[in-house]
């Protein structure tokens, strides 16, 4: 896996991330033996096995209740064996927008492909199942895997719309109904927290630092793991979260807390002084304290500056110095513990012209509370003073981080207001998913033993499209996406260039013909057991990430724009659409009127 240090970094960020205090991802497989960043080679067979799902709580037994119960049931009917179709999709996309970005997809795979039941999941099963329930029930539990099960799915990081299916599972009822649950939690929280990444990557703008700080905040350690790995698939460049930096090859990065700024309270802690120049030669600063203390005076005789600051707080000024002597070539500090602008900018200035003078570039300061636009405004036109007065090439352009408490409508506004802003810290409101707290993946019976089956609702949302279906994009003239097609299995492939009539599956008058420009198959085939079909391989992060931005970047904007975006098309073909309007009519009963 090749991931530099700051190898992912979009456009002009990636030079202004280079200075920033990095951890270096390393190859997740040699730390731990299993593709954690994905990469799984394709090929089916025993000679490439598919690692276990990342998190090790994720077995068969991390299920509901009624899953075992029907499990039994379908057995004692003889059941287990009949071939099913369930679908796995949204119905809505989240945080009112108009697309969700899909994500979960390798961990279930690589859970189906290691799917059973251990001895002792057997033996606790068998306690909470009424002791009535037959014994050759448990014996036949410990054989059951996913050998005959396939596995087609729209690939991991695209944009996805509802009702089309993300995954289907194809394969022996019992088993496919078992897969339902785990499949569900493993895809909902991803696919919901890449989209939410994705959606304040679009209101930041490509070339913006987007860094996730949310593990602090996550809903427990899952939480946090999984919402790194998806948060840098749906677009951010780097977590703060050290184990996704190893698992996954996530790049690292962070500054430090008001903790550490408020631990001093004199230069008389700092003990050891001196700062090797950094130019290849022994030259040694003796006293970098010393050195420090007369390019504040220097700035505080800068007639220009002299309207911004008096007298700057020493206690912050000396943890600023012990964090440069620790760390002189990516010295960063978080500037507002006292006053951003009478002591931390000062400060942060004085303490980045001495390791200038030694040969040392400062990475830049992190705003953490009030008026982010008005702070990063006013701290760079510093920058820019202190860059003319002292001649200090690139000093104006150092790095402005800013955290608290950032959502979507905070990047919108700051956007309007204007700002200086190049990196933004974002935690809670990313992680938790803060705006919607769950994606409503559903996983229904579409077809069993060839005879497609429906489940009805009162809400025509909730009515299901049965069949084993194929679905399709179809790109229009402009290169854009126009409409998501489903139709039976047995139809043939829609072509280029020809009239395809495409139908709202539920409303008689929304219909369209579209002769497309390309024809996109969605599905792709991820598992198919023991019955020798290929294979597509299970991509590293990195690809998906870039697969992610790709198809983001060839939406059409109105789709994707934050307010009242416009719905993207889903439609069924003029074949399925009788099908299921002839099914519906005769599974609903007909009602009488007394
Ligand atoms: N210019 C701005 N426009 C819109 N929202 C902003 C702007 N600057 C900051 N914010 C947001 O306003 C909120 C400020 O929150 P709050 O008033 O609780 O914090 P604070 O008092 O600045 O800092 P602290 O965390 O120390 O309490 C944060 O959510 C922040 O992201
Ligand atoms: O604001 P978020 O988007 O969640 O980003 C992460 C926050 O975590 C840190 O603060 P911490 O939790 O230590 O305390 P604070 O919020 O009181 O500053 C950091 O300084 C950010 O403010
Ligand atoms: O590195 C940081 O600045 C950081 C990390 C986590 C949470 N808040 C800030
Ligand atoms: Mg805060």
């Amino acid at each position: 896996m090749e991931t530099s240090s700051n190898g992912t970094v979009l456009g002009n960020s990636v030079a202004k991330m280079e200075g920033m205090r990095v951890a270096s991802p390393v190859d997740a497989r040699k730390v731990e033996g299993l593709s954690m960043n994905g990469g799984v080679d394709g090929k089916s067979g025993a000679e490439n096995p598919i690692p276990p799902p990342t998190n090790p709580l994720v077995t068969a037994l991390l299920t509901d209740m009624y899953q075992i119960t029907m499990a039994y049931a379908y057995w004692k009917a003889g059941k287990q064996n009949d071939l099913a179709v369930f679908d796995l999709l949204h119905r809505k996309n989240p945080f009112g927008g108009e697309y969700t970005v899909f994500a979960g997809l390798e961990e279930c795979i690589r859970f189906a492909a290691n799917f059973r039941f251990t001895d002792s999941d057997v033996a606790y099963l068998r306690t909470i199942l009424p002791s009535r329930c037959e014994e050759a029930f448990f014996d036949y539990l410990k054989g059951v895997d996913c050998s005959e099960v396939v596995i087609n799915a729209i690939p991991e990081g695209s944009v996805c719309f509802p009702r089309v299916p993300l995954i289907r599972v194809q394969g022996p009822l019992l088993i496919a109904q078992l897969l339902e649950t785990t499949f569900l939690t493993l895809v909902n929280y991803a696919s919901l927290v890449a989209t939410n990444a994705a959606r304040h990557r679009r209101v930041a703008g490509k070339n913006k630092i987007l860094l996730e700080f949310g593990l602090r905040r996550a809903q427990g350690p899952d939480g946090g793991i999984s919402g790194s790995k998806y948060c840098y698939l749906g677009g951010f460049n780097a977590t703060s979260n050290i184990d996704a930096g190893q698992r996954f090859g996530i790049p690292v990065r962070g500054t430090h807390s008001h903790a550490f700024v408020s631990s001093f309270m004199s230069f008389d802690e700092i003990t050891k002084r001196s700062l090797e120049y950094n130019n290849n030669s022994s030259d040694v600063c003796k006293d970098f304290v010393l050195l420090t203390m007369q390019y504040l005076n220097r700035m505080k005789e800068v007639q220009s500056l002299q309207k911004w600051f008096a007298e700057t707080n020493h206690s912050e000024l000396a943890a600023f110095i012990s964090y440069a002597l620790a760390f002189p070539t990516a010295f960063q500090a978080l500037v507002d513990t006292y006053d951003v602008l009478k002591s931390g900018i000062p400060n942060f200035c004085a303490v980045a012209l001495a390791l200038h003078e030694l040969g040392y570039k400062s990475v830049g300061i992190r705003l953490d509370s009030g008026d982010l636009s008005y702070f990063s405004v006013q701290t760079r036109k510093f920058f820019k003073v202190i860059e003319k007065e002292f001649g200090v090439e690139g000093f104006g352009n150092m790095i402005i981080t800013a955290s608290n408490d950032i959502n979507e409508d905070t990047l919108d506004a700051l956007n309007k207001q204007g700002h200086e802003i190049d990196a933004f810290g974002i935690g809670t409101h990313l992680i938790t998913c803060y705006q919607q707290p769950a994606l409503g993946c559903v996983y229904k019976l579409v077809e069993i033993n060839g005879q497609p089956r429906i489940k009805l609702s009162e809400d025509v949302a909730k009515v299901t499209i049965p069949c084993k279906k194929q679905c399709y994009r179809l790109y229009g003239k402009g290169g854009y996406a126009l409409v998501d097609l489903m139709v039976g299995d047995d139809e043939p492939v829609p072509k280029a260039g020809e009239r395809i009539l495409c139908r709202h599956p539920f409303s008689e008058s929304k219909r369209a013909y579209v002769i497309p420009q390309r024809v996109e198959s969605l599905y792709k085939c991820y598992w198919s057991g023991t019955s020798g079909q290929p294979r597509e391989p299970l991509p590293p992060l990195e690809e998906l990430r870039r697969h992610c931005q790709e198809e983001l970047a060839a939406q059409r904007t109105d789709h994707m724009r934050g307010l009242n975006p416009t719905p993207y098309k889903v439609s069924v073909s003029g074949q399925l659409y009788d099908f299921i309007h002839f099914l519906w009519l005769s599974e609903a009963p007909v009602g009488e009127l007394h």
